[in-house]
Order: structure tokens, then C-alpha cells, then sequence
């Protein structure tokens, strides 16, 4: 980690004042509670308030410069020009600081990806991590899990704010990191965290709901994950998109559009990298591909055939990135599962097993739910929730496509924040209808899911994935599905 702060003009991070001298930048915040002495303070127009609000703030702890837009200009003129800072106006202040903490912090690996889609991201950055370094490059992902890899660190972002994103990306790269793989938000395109980063690759993995509390509309969320493409090298970008998806064709003309190599990926002929057949089993698949016509085989020790088209679009991205084909499929028999990815956690005397899954849109429900069924002998039981705070219209779709894929639904609490959990969970029934068991307490849900499990039987409990607390109110409880199955699973098989 370099130990030196930068220090830099406003003008060398691209930004012209329109008042004030162009002082010494020593440090970029977003929010005035973490702004010090020098720091250029960004007040940006926000869903609740505008940031020129703490601008007060900032100036009083020794801001050197203020970057906002007109509206919040007018409101804080005076106050800028009384402490002698600098005022940078900008149409968009979110763009401007995305591109001055790039130069600011001035360093990233030197190959980059970004995954988009509305389910699949994390699996996709760290198959493409995992495949990295499988071929002996010092490869790091950053996500929802955090940072993972050769690399590691918290994150409390799918797509990290631009300062903490560059930050890191300079980090990674003086730490020796040579590629990243992250994952593109749709809030973190919309809000342009990604502008800066060299993308040389970028994949488009599905398209359905989610976050309607947050876009507009359907078009606006689709168009804020467009917006990848447009941050991919326009030259010798390459663009991974899924055919299969009602909206591949769409997506793969933007990038075609911007004179981006294209690789298609899905079941179709036309597709350059395509799946052609899966062998699943208890601990895993077979899968039959081709790659650019030729075909392959390899042996996944991964769960469903979401994981497997998750699979060949990380190496899609990684050919397309320039490494060599071959030991690229030589490469995927040594993957791992994502954490709580469709995670095996425990298994009952009887056989039975227990999944833990990040399922928490309707069409994730369903596709984990229908990937599950071919390794499963026995009955599927589910468990389910929604989150509170949330896109309420996909509380009653994701009961719905719980009780169309599994043979019994338990419909629990995850996440209710500040919401009433028994009114998500009436929700959530609502779609599930009358034959599912509402059990609000999530512990309790997973032990009576267990008890149901009989030999061949497979649980999945859904929603959490890798998150260790439950969010009530405001407050994080410690809960983690894993260890919550693990115990439940040893208490009913007489182990404690
Ligand atoms: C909904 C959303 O994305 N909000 C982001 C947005 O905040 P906002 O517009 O709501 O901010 P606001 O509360 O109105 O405040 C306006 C401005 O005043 C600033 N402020 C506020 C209070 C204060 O005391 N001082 C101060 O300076 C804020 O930092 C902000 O810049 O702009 C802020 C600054 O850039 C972000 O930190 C904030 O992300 C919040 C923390 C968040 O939780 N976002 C989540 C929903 C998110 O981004 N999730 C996606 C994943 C989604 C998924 O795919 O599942 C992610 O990439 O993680
Ligand atoms: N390719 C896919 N198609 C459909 N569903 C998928 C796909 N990949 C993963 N899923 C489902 O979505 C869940 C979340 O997967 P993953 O974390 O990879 O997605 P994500 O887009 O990163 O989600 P988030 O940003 O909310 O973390 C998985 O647990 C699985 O249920
Ligand atoms: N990134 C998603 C994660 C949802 C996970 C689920 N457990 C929930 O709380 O709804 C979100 O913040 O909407």
C-alpha cells in the first residue's frame, strides 16, 4: 500500500474551478462526515437530500475545494468563496468525480472486466478471478463478497463508490495485482461509480426484476446496465453477452454498435461459446461446449446449469481477454463454489442435503430451484424471503416461483430492515398461496425445513447466500444460513 498521500491541482484531476484559487487536492470525500483538512468535498444531488446541504460542514473541518452542479452552486456560493476554497460546477458531479479519483489515485490492474446482469454477477467475477489465477495470474474480484483472491478486502458494495473503487484499484495495482474482475450495478452505473476504470472486457449475464424501488422503469433499468458497454474500450473491447436472454439480442447490437468484438454465448448455433449438454450428478456436472465451434468437456464440481453458463462466460471474458482457449477449459475442473452460491453446507445421516443460495429476485428463485432438480433424487424443499427496503412488487413473484419449483415452501423473514416483516411475509404468501408454511423466525424455518428432509431430499434455503447478519430495523443481528443449517442439521441427527 503506498504510504504517501497523493496531493494534486484541480486542473490535473480534470476539473476547472469557476471561483477560487486552484489549491492542492490532499483527498476526495463524497460525505461530509469523512472529509479533512484539503480534501476536494464532492456535494452531490441526492435521492433524499442535496449534498450541498453539508457543505457547511465540509468547508468548517477544511475542505480546499467543493465539485457540485449548478443547483447545489447557487446554494453554496457565498460560503465557498468566505472560506476561500475553490468551487468546481459540473453537469454531472458524479462523472467529473468518477474521472478524478481515477486520476487521483492513478493506478489500476492493468487488466480489467465488469459483469452486469441481474443475477449472476458475483459468480461470474469470481469464476473469471478463479480461472486467472488458475493460469498463474495475480487475479483479484470485487464484489457483493468483497474483495477475494490475491488480493483482499471488505467492500459494502456490489460496485464500490468512485473514491474507495479508484483507492482500491491503485492499491491492487502497487500490491502487484495484474487483473480484476468486478461487478457492474445497475445503482452503480446509473450513478457512474465505474467512470475511469480501463474495462477491457465486459459481460451481460441476464435481464429481469429487480430494483424497481430504486429505476424508474423496467427501460431505465435496462439502460443503466447498457451503460457498461459504453465504459468498455470502444477498439479492442470485447463484450460477453448471453444469447438465451430475451434481451441478449439488444444488448449485443449496443456493443456491436460501439465496435466492440461480440462473443456470444448461450444454447443457439450462432453462439461462439455454447452449451451443448450437462451430465449433473450429486456433487456436480459433466458439460459437453463448444468454443468457437469446436467441442470441449469438463467436469464443474458446481451446482446447476446457471453455474455452468456462469462458468463459460467467465471464460469467455478471460479468452477474450487474450489467454489461450485451451488451457483455458483445462482450467475450469479446478473452480470452486461461490460462497453461498448454491453452497453445499451440510448433509443429513440420511443423504439428505442442504443448500444455501443468494436467490433473492424471482427469476434467481426460480433458476436455482430448476438447476437444482436434476442432482436432487428426492423432494426440493425451499425456504424463502424478501428483503425489507426493497423492490416490493418481487415479494409476491418470488413466492410464486417457489411454489411452481419446489415440492414444499417455507416462507420466512430476511432482511424485513424497517419494514413490518409479517406484512413482506404475507406478501411473499400471498404468491406462495395457502400450501406454504409461514414461519417468521428464520432459525426456526430452517430447523422445520430439515426435519421435512428424507432420503434423496435437497433444501434450499434462499436469499442470504454469504451475509452473516439479519438486518432488523437498523440494527445487524449475527445470523448466517450456513452454520444455522449445520447446527440444525447436527441437533435432528442426534450430534448435540
Ligand atoms: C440508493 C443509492 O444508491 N444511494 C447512493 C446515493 O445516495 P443518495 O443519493 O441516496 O444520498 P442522500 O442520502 O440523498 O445524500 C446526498 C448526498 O449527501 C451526502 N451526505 C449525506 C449525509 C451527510 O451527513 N453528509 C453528506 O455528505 C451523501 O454522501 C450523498 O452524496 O449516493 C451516495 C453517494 O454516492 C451513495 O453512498 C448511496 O448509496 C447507498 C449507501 C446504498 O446503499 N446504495 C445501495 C442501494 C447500492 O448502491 N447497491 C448496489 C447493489 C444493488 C444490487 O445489485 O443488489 C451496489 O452497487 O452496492
Ligand atoms: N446466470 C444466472 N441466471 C439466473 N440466476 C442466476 C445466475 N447466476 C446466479 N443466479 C442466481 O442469483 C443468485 C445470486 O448470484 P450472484 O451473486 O452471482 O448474482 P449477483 O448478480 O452478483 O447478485 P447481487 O449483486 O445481488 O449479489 C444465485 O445465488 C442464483 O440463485
Ligand atoms: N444487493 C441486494 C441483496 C439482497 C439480499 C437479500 N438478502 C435482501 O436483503 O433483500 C439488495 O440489497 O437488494
Amino acid at each position: 500500500m503506498p504510504t504517501d498521500l497523493p496531493q494534486s491541482s484541480l486542473n490535473a484531476l480534470g476539473l476547472t474551478p469557476s471561483s477560487g484559487a486552484d489549491r492542492q487536492i490532499t483527498g476526495l470525500s463524497v460525505d461530509s462526515r469523512q472529509v479533512k483538512a484539503g480534501h476536494l468535498f464532492a456535494a452531490l444531488p441526492g435521492t433524499k437530500v442535496h449534498g450541498a446541504e453539508f457543505v457547511p460542514t465540509a468547508l468548517a473541518k477544511g475542505a480546499a475545494a467543493i465539485l457540485t452542479d449548478r443547483a447545489g452552486a447557487t446554494q453554496i456560493h457565498d460560503a465557498v468563496a468566505q472560506a476561500g476554497a475553490a468551487l468546481v460546477v459540473a453537469e454531472d458531479p458524479r462523472q467529473a468525480l468518477a474521472y478524478a479519483a481515477a486520476l487521483f489515485f492513478g493506478a489500476q490492474p492493468a487488466t480489467m472486466i465488469a459483469v452486469t446482469g441481474t443475477n449472476g454477477k458475483t459468480s461470474v467475477a469470481t469464476f473469471t478471478r478463479q480461472i486467472w489465477q488458475v493460469l498463474g495470474y495475480e487475479a483479484a474480484n470485487i464484489g457483493t463478497t468483497g474483495v477475494e483472491g490475491a488480493y483482499s478486502a471488505p467492500s459494502n458494495h456490489t460496485t464500490p463508490e468512485p473514491i474507495t473503487l479508484h483507492r482500491l484499484l491503485g492499491d491492487m495495482a502497487h500490491a502487484g495485482i495484474t487483473h480484476a474482475a468486478m461487478e457492474a450495478s445497475s445503482h452503480g452505473l446509473a450513478q457512474k461509480r465505474l467512470d475511469g476504470v480501463v474495462l477491457k472486457a465486459a459481460a451481460f449475464t441476464n435481464f429481469t426484476q429487480d430494483h424497481l424501488d430504486y429505476h424508474a422503469t423496467f427501460e431505465e433499468y435496462f439502460a443503466a446496465k447498457a451503460g457498461l458497454f459504453a465504459r468498455v474500450l470502444p477498439d479492442d473491447g470485447v463484450a460477453v453477452i448471453n444469447m438465451d436472454d430475451p434481451r441478449g439480442a439488444d444488448m449485443a447490437a449496443i456493443a456491436n454498435g460501439r465496435g466492440q468484438r461480440v462473443i456470444r454465448l448461450g444454447h443457439g448455433e450462432d453462439c461462439e461459446m455454447r452449451l451443448l449438454g450437462k451430465r449433473p450428478d450429486a456433487s456436480g456436472q459433466d458439460i459437453r461446449f463448444s468454443w468457437e465451434g469446436k467441442p470441449q468437456m469438463a467436469r464443474l464440481p458446481l451446482i446447476g446449469e446457471f453455474q455452468a453458463m456462469n462458468v463459460l462466460t467467465a471464460a469467455a471474458m478471460v479468452i477474450g481477454c487474450g489467454a489461450d482457449p485451451l488451457s483455458v477449459v483445462q482450467a475450469l475442473p479446478h473452480l470452486s463454489t461461490v460462497r453461498g452460491r448454491m453452497q453445499q453446507v451440510a448433509v443429513r445421516d440420511n443423504g439428505a442435503t442442504v443448500f444455501v443460495d443468494y436467490a433473492h429476485t424471482p427469476d434467481a428463485v426460480a433458476t436455482a430451484l430448476k438447476a437444482l432438480r436434476p442432482h436432487v433424487l428426492g423432494k426440493i424443499v425451499v425456504i424463502v424471503g424478501a428483503g425489507g427496503d426493497r423492490d416490493r412488487t418481487k415479494r409476491p413473484l418470488m413466492g410464486k416461483a417457489a411454489t411452481e419449483h419446489a415440492d414444499l415452501v417455507f416462507v420466512t423473514d430476511d432482511n424485513p430492515r424497517t419494514e413490518d416483516p409479517a406484512e413482506i411475509r404475507a406478501a411473499v404468501m400471498e404468491g406462495a398461496g395457502p400450501q406454504a408454511i409461514e414461519v417468521g423466525d428464520r432459525a426456526e424455518a430452517i430447523l422445520l425445513a430439515v426435519n421435512r428432509l428424507e432420503p434423496g431430499d435437497a433444501l434450499l434455503i434462499a436469499g442470504k447466500g454469504h451475509e452473516t447478519g439479519q438486518v432488523i430495523g437498523t440494527d445487524i443481528y449475527p445470523f448466517d444460513d450456513a452454520e444455522q443449517a449445520s447446527v440444525a442439521v447436527a441437533a435432528l441427527d442426534g450430534k448435540i
